[in-house]
């Protein structure tokens, strides 16, 4: 079957230099030779410490990267992001939650706007019927349609991140792309958005590429893990069976890495395990 979402041998460089005299020594890879791949429907969760190309992966996905090597394709056929064709096609179909809420939405524009910019101008909706799909949207996260004529500022972190997520749906997107899109949230706050996830993935049918730092969110919404370690796809599997038998030794210390100078951080972080666990069931 083909796979909604095919990553090929990715490598992506950046180079510190000024273009012509950039030297080879002055690249890093960020991906080395990456293949990964989302089926449709499928939730498959990335993880990686910080600045191992969670980030470069997802922006190579939205054509927002050039590739050194390597291909994306998406529903079987090669995203070329020079060909407008290509980049209105990824914008049809992938959307992006990012990190943080505070900075995602236009702190100018109305909630009702910001929604029915997408709909008009992308899904080509009347005003009738784009009024009518913003307040279903706004039903769906769980959010009044009095918010409509009211601004980002006026929302909590975790109200705004479900209207992110209202927004990045208006277009009916095939693949989400979330990126740590809990790391500005509180704890409580985090569950309630997985599980807000979790039931528009079960309405809707979108896959989601899930990006992550907290090993126990991604094993928790994802039906397969990949470990990104320096730039390199060292593991990839079932989600459970990465958990439980994890093959790479850097998988096996990721998994291990608490904070173990830390107690209190320790202490805190069992503590915000077992207050997810019991929110999200
Ligand atoms: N535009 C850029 N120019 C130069 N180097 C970059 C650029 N974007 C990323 N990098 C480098 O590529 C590597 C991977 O970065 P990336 O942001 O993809 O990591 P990450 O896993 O998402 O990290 P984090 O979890 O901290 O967000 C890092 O070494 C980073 O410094």
């Amino acid at each position: 079957m083909t796979a909604l979402l095919d990553i090929r041998d990715l490598t992506v460089r950046f180079g510190s230099g000024p273009g012509l005299l950039r030297r080879q020594s002055q690249w890093s890879e960020a991906l080395k030779s990456v293949s990964l791949s989302v089926a449709a429907g499928e939730t498959v969760g990335l993880v990686g410490e910080s600045g191992s190309g969670k980030t470069t992966l997802a922006r190579s996905v939205l054509g927002l990267v050039t590739p050194h090597t390597g291909t994306v394709s998406l529903g079987g056929e090669v995203i070329d992001a020079r060909r407008k064709a290509d980049r209105q096609r990824v914008r049809r179909d992938v959307q992006m939650v990012f990190q943080n809420p505070y900075s995602a939405l236009n702190p100018t524009m109305t909630i009702g706007a910001a929604l029915l910019e997408v709909l008009r101008r992308r899904e080509g909706l009347d005003r009738t019927a784009a009024a009518a799909r913003a307040a279903e949207l706004l039903d769906s996260v769980r959010i009044p349609t009095s918010a409509l004529g009211r601004y980002p500022s006026e929302f909590s972190g975790g109200q705004r991140q479900r209207l992110v997520i209202a927004r990045a749906l208006a277009a009916r997107p095939k693949l989400l792309i979330c990126d740590e899109p809990l790391s500005a949230l509180d704890v409580s706050t985090q569950a309630e958005i997985i599980n807000l996830l979790q039931r528009l993935k079960a309405e809707t049918g979108t896959a989601y590429l899930f990006i992550g730092h907290d090993l126990a969110v991604i094993r928790h919404i994802s039906d397969r893990v990949a470990v990104l370690y320096r730039g390199e796809l060292v593991e990839e599997g079932d989600a459970r069976q990465v958990y439980d038998a994890p093959a790479h030794p850097y998988t096996r210390r990721l998994l291990a890495s608490v904070p173990e100078a830390d107690p209190q951080a320790q202490r805190r972080k069992r503590e915000e395990r077992r207050a997810l666990a019991e929110r999200t069931g």
